[in-house]
């Protein structure tokens, strides 16, 4: 089932390559992530190498002792590739490849590729190759000097071949921008439907809901759950599920669903990727309306692994990537998941902001929906609304989207008891007496 175990599936052996610049730093934290990122590569970390050093060396990022160590630790473990786990400069990643006589991937290029594996829909793979080309952009400097470098060292015509290179680069270079421009044409067309239609629900009174949180926390599980519960007909069948998997960004793109509780009160309930410490700067642009639904959003559940040791850290690096994303001070409920992996009793609801559960548990879906309703329905208020009969069409509008409190009828139409929001009450003040 596992495509993991599949023989066709080459693991490859690398290193992994750190350095400490804070001693205050999570390095324990940040290379287990690196190493995750690495095994979702299919990569398989054999040895870890650390510095300690303030700042990096400029020409090869580490030190010239851990560069030498590097390049014996590549013959003794036999393998061609080292990750890092900072995002190098083009020339930093050119030099340590000479030094060590390996191929250097940092963070971003490997989470890049991860991205670009995953990628399943239109939007979501140019989003990606939009990211990956603006990696690429600055780079490609690199890789036509170090061709230039071989050309001129084979003793060509030196002026001319120089000369071919970089006109060679500069085309390159106008190759890559004139295809990025493309795709962010392309994309703007593709989103342009989904901004009409956030715009809509913006508009429309139905509250919106967004999971957020660290990957593989359990968010599109949950979703699947309270959508088989609760979505609308056909949204609640299996194939209109989204899809979860145990793996480092299973999700890529947003989606948005409309669940119907029993007492009819209604949500909006968004799913969408998944954080990981230092996200390149490149993919948060290139997500960055995929990433808004949360911008948009009445309330955020943040799902946390409360089974992960680190689960601390991955709420830290929730909290930031939200604020790079411009969102803050907006209510949200930290849904602490996974509980029957970490042995915790659940459902357990820590105040009004927090709640501990395990997504497939019935009853912590009941006691989380009960905590999102008093969040998003906060301002509703218990009325009674006097409709004549001849405006029966109101009484059924109202009963089509309000759990009835109370019913009566008396000589002049129907009386009823509903809780509605303060735009509600507006809306219907000529029957509240
Ligand atoms: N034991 C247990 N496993 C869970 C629970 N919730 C989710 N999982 C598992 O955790 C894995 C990841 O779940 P997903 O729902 O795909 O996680 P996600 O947050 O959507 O991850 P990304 O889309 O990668 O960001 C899956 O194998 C789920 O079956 C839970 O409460 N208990
Ligand atoms: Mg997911």
């Amino acid at each position: 089932m596992e495509d993991f175990n599949s023989t066709e599936v080459k693991i490859r052996p690398v290193l992994l390559a750190a350095l400490r610049q804070d001693q205050k730093q999570n390095l324990d934290y940040e290379l287990e992530e690196l190493a995750n990122l690495a095994r979702a590569n299919r990569l398989d970390p054999v040895e870890t190498y650390i510095q300690s050093l303030e700042r990096p060396n400029p020409a090869t990022y580490f030190g010239k002792g851990k560069v030498e160590e590097l390049r014996i630790a590549v013959q003794t473990y036999d393998v061609d590739l080292i990750v890092t786990n900072d995002e190098l400069s083009p020339s930093q990643i050119r030099n340590l490849e000479k030094a060590t006589d390996a191929t250097v991937v940092d963070r971003t290029g490997l989470i890049l590729d991860i991205f670009a594996q995953r990628a399943q829909t239109k939007v979501a793979k140019l989003q990606v190759q939009l990211a990956r080309l603006q990696y690429q952009l600055p780079r490609l400097r690199t890789s036509m000097s170090v061709s230039l470098d071989q050309q001129t060292g084979a003793g060509g015509g030196g002026f001319t071949s120089r000369g071919a290179g970089e006109t060679q680069l500069e085309q390159s270079r106008r190759r890559l921008t004139s295809e990025m421009v493309a795709i962010k044409k392309e994309l703007a067309e593709l989103q342009k439907d989904s901004s009409v239609q956030s715009k809509k629900r913006q508009e429309s009174e139905i509250p919106t809901v967004a999971l957020v949180g660290y990957t593989n926390a359990g968010k599109s599980t949950l979703m699947n759950q309270l959508l088989t519960r609760f979505g609308q007909g056909a949204e609640s069948d299996q194939s209109k599920q989204v899809f979860e998997k145990d793996m480092l960004f299973a999700t890529l793109n947003t989606t948005i669903r409309q669940l119907t509780l029993p007492d009819k009160s209604q949500f909006l309930l968004s799913d969408t990727v998944g954080f990981v410490s230092k996200l390149p700067h490149h993919l948060v642009a290139a997500f960055e309306s995929t990433l808004q639904e949360a911008a948009q959003a009445d309330l955020l559940l943040q799902v946390v692994d409360i089974s992960d040791p680190h689960y601390k850290e991955m709420m830290a690096t929730t909290e930031e990537t939200l604020e790079r994303l411009g969102i803050k001070d907006k209510a949200m409920i930290t849904v602490f998941n996974k509980a029957d992996l970490a042995d915790l009793s659940y459902p357990l609801v820590d105040g009004e902001g927090a709640i501990t559960i395990s997504a497939r548990d019935r009853t912590s879906q009941d006691e989380l929906l009960k905590l999102v309703k008093k969040e998003i329905f906060a301002d509703r208020q218990e009325v009674t609304l006097h409709v004549p009969f001849a405006d029966s069409a109101v009484v059924a509008n109202i009963l089509d989207h309000h759990e009835l409190l109370a019913q009566e009828f008396d000589e002049n139409g129907t009386v009823l008891t509903v809780a509605l929001s303060s735009e509600e009450v507006q809306r219907y003040q000529k029957y509240i007496q």
